[in-house]
């Protein structure tokens, strides 16, 4: 319009000399202008002059221009503000436009001459934004005066009924303007409804407020074409602007309920939000318990998996176990078989024998030296035994005698109970004990290898129960006398002795002429046990006496010391090893028995020796306490090669101390053990009593395999000693005289296992 120089608004500016208005001068200012003329209009007294004297009347062209003008500024403002309209769509032709496009047209009408021009009849209501065309050259002097009613207070009835019922015409298309705003607010109505379904938020307010905009501005409009129409139209017949004005209330309150219902929604929607808010902040913390507790039972199933495996290793390792018995089982059945056939034909020789008159081979006369070795296999091939030591009771330690008998402990509020083999309560003999063990002991004259071990606390008795007083010897004299006993009526047997004791981890040979020396213990082959023991001396025994000679002197050299524990504590553990080969005198293959006798050092611990000592001023408990650190790591570590045992392991870790290299034939396939146990029951003692019970415990779940007989190859020579090993050494020769050291046999220096070479001559 402002381009347009046949634009009614602005020519009726240029004519009227109205202001020039600032090209950005803004809706508020045009409003406050237009709501000034209105203010103006009101306080006229019909006479067309303002309340300012003098102040120029205010025709109803220029009010309608200057309505025009602000409505074109609002749409103009809002088109820049909005997507670009499509105007071939009526639906989307704004009411502003439409309003505005109404007021051009009315504009136009009221400049056409009085009784010439009819009023425009091409205005639709509803029909789009075309601009109204003006009728013609029209002039501010032309057109009708300020006051339309005081004009039309001076008009004849025929113009007036024109007027009228072109104010009719006008009326009918506000009206149509108002069902078109209605029909707006309707579409707004539904847009907020579907702004309800609606997720982004932002737009959503962004176009309520657009809408609640827009409906301002619309009533705006009205209120001020009501208010131009009410001061400025013809006056009118009573009815017409009662119900327009009716209409418009009518209007006005359907536009407050439409605002109140924007309102409302508003209100909601904002509830919606705060409960979608909720709702979100609900997901999240659900997703993060969801998290939590999948992890947690992920971690529940990780240990569960964790907890079967190591079930199925525990079941699978059951199963070798298993696995281990039923071949021994079979072994031990075929070697009851085996036993019970040569029964049988010993029975049969022996009755034939008796009817004949002849004599029986010397092996087949041996049934007490078969019995023993049988029995020895029943009996398993790891026994353990108990001996309590005797001093005040006490009731923290009780026990249960006998074969299959229990220790109880009561330690820190724990009773414990352990079974053994047997049970040999604190008064029981030498005799008793040695008799349970002298089976065992004879069988090494079957070819069997036999170990017996003390072990114990220190001070418990382990070398009384090994050596014993003179008065009342221990095991290690009764079983040679039993052996020499057994060897006289059963046969020629060639007994060879060696005897060594490891201190601080050292070796030394205790029946080496001169001060002991320091032997080296070297791998060897696995038909000695798998060691050697580089320059140790072996003495042929040819009775008891020298034996029990020999015995004491590598007793005496053996290296004891007074303890806080034991006026005359072992510091070392000894091994006496007797040799017992046996000549078959008919066919070739003899028997090579082997019995390891061992003192193990006493167990204790460290800090308590090295407290006890240096609370004493002992100027050597420095050596004592390393005596006590050595003793019990090599103890240490017998105990992790029965559990390597026990456990069935490839790996033996017989190399970790002296004590279990030297043990390892002991220990081997096919070895028989038998650990004596000395437990003390002082309350003092306790928690090393249950340490040596519980180490007792372990060693009795070993398995050794069955016991196996050793059998010399046979000879060409029915009397000689034949071996299963390279004949390597020379002879050894018997010899110490009583009293006197022994000289050392002329194999002495060469390399060889615990046992001797099995060449020697008888
Ligand atoms: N059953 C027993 N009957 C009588 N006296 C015993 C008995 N057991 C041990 N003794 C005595 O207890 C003392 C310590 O015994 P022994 O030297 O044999 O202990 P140990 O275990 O070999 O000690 P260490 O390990 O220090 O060598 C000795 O005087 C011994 O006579």
């Amino acid at each position: 319009a402002a381009a347009d120089p046949r634009d009614p608004a602005q020519s009726a500016r240029c004519k009227t000399g109205g202001r020039r208005r600032a090209p950005d001068q803004s809706a508020a200012e045009l409003w406050t202008e237009l709501t000034g003329l209105v203010g103006c209009s009101e306080s006229e007294d019909g006479s067309g002059r303002g309340a300012e004297g003098g102040a120029a009347e205010v025709s109803l062209e220029e009010a309608l221009v200057r309505l025009a003008e602000f409505l074109s500024v609002q749409l103009g403002a809002e088109e820049s503000c909005e997507y670009p309209l499509d105007l071939s769509k009526p639906g989307d032709v704004p009411p502003l436009l439409t309003m505005t496009g109404q007021l051009l047209a009315l504009l136009a009408w009221i400049r056409i001459p009085r009784g010439r021009q009819a009023p425009p009849q091409g205005i639709q209501p509803a029909s789009g934004a075309q601009a109204p065309t003006p009728a013609g050259p029209t002039s501010l002097e032309e057109s009708p005066s300020l006051s339309l009613r005081g004009e039309a207070q001076g008009q004849q009835p025929p113009q007036l009924e024109e007027d009228q019922r072109a104010w009719q015409r006008l009326e009918q298309l506000i009206l149509g303007q108002l069902e078109e705003l209605r029909q707006q607010l309707e579409l707004q109505e539904l847009e907020l409804g579907r702004l309800r379904l609606g997720v982004g938020a932002t737009d959503s307010e962004k176009r309520v407020q657009r809408l609640t905009l827009e409906n301002e501005a619309l009533k705006q409009s009205l209120t001020l074409t009501q208010d131009l129409l009410r001061h400025w139209g013809p006056s009118p017949p009573a009815r017409a602007p009662q119900e327009e004005a009716e209409a418009l209330v009518a209007l006005q309150g359907q536009l407050q309920e439409a605002q109140d219902t924007t309102e409302a929604l508003r209100v909601q929607l904002g509830v919606q939000e705060v409960q979608l808010q909720g709702l979100r902040g609900a997901l999240r913390q659900l997703q993060q318990e969801t998290e939590q507790n999948c992890r947690r039972e992920l971690r529940q199933v990780h240990g569960q998996l964790a907890g079967l495996r190591a079930h199925m290793a525990s079941l699978r390792r059951g199963c070798g176990d298993l696995r281990g018995l039923v071949s021994t089982f079979t072994q031990s059945c075929q070697g009851s078989l085996s036993e019970a056939r040569g029964q049988v034909s010993w029975a049969l020789g022996a009755l034939s024998a008796s009817g004949a008159g002849t004599q029986l081979p010397q092996e087949q006369q041996g049934s007490p030296s078969g019995c023993p070795g049988r029995l020895l296999e029943l009996k398993g091939n790891i026994r353990v035994l108990c001996r309590l030591r005797p001093g005040t009771p006490s009731s923290l330690v009780s026990s249960e005698p006998g074969p299959g008998g229990t220790v109880t402990t009561c330690y820190r509020g724990h009773q414990h109970r352990f079974r053994l083999d047997w049970v040999f309560p604190p008064d029981a003999s030498q005799e008793e004990v040695f008799r349970e063990l002298e089976p065992t002991v004879l069988s090494c004259l079957r070819g069997y290898s036999v170990c017996i071990f003390t072990y114990g606390q220190t001070g418990t008795g382990k070398t009384y129960s090994m050596e014993g007083p003179p008065e009342d010897p221990g095991i290690a004299p009764r079983a040679l006398q039993s052996l020499f006993r057994e060897m006289r009526t059963g046969g020629q047997h060639r007994v060879t002795l060696s005897m060594v004791e490891i201190y601080n981890e050292a070796v030394r040979d205790l029946l080496a002429p001169g001060p002991p020396e320091r032997l080296a213990v070297r791998q060897g082959p696995a038909s000695q046990g798998g060691i050697q023991v580089a320059g140790l001396t072996y003495w042929d025994v040819p009775n008891l006496e020298t034996l029990h000679q020999m015995l004491s002197l590598g007793r005496s050299n053996r290296a004891t010391a007074a303890t806080a524990m034991n006026q005359h504590s072992s510091r070392s553990h000894a091994l006496v090893t007797l040799t017992l080969r046996a000549a078959s005198p008919l066919r070739g293959s003899g028997t090579a028995g082997t019995l390891h006798l061992v003192d193990l050092a006493g167990s204790e611990r460290a800090w308590k020796a090295g407290a006890v000592c240096s609370a004493r001023g002992d100027p050597d408990s420095a050596q004592r306490l390393r005596e006590a650190r050595t003793i019990n790591r090599s103890l240490l570590a017998l105990g992790g090669v029965m559990a390597a045992l026990r456990a069935r392991r490839p790996h033996v870790p017989f190399r970790d101390s002296q004590l279990t290299r030297l043990l390892q034939p002991a220990l081997g396939p096919g070895a028989t053990a038998v650990l004596l146990l000395q437990i003390s029951t002082r309350p003092e003692d306790l928690g090393e009593t249950v340490c040596s019970l519980k180490f007792a415990e372990r060693v009795g779940q070993v398995e050794l395999g069955p016991a196996q007989r050793r059998r010399a190859p046979r000879s060409g020579t029915p009397s000689s000693l034949s071996t299963d090993t390279p004949l390597t050494g020379t002879p050894c020769t018997p010899t110490p005289s009583p009293g006197s050291p022994p000289s050392p046999g002329p194999d002495s220096g060469s390399s060889s296992a615990l046992a001797p070479p099995e060449d020697l001559p008888s």
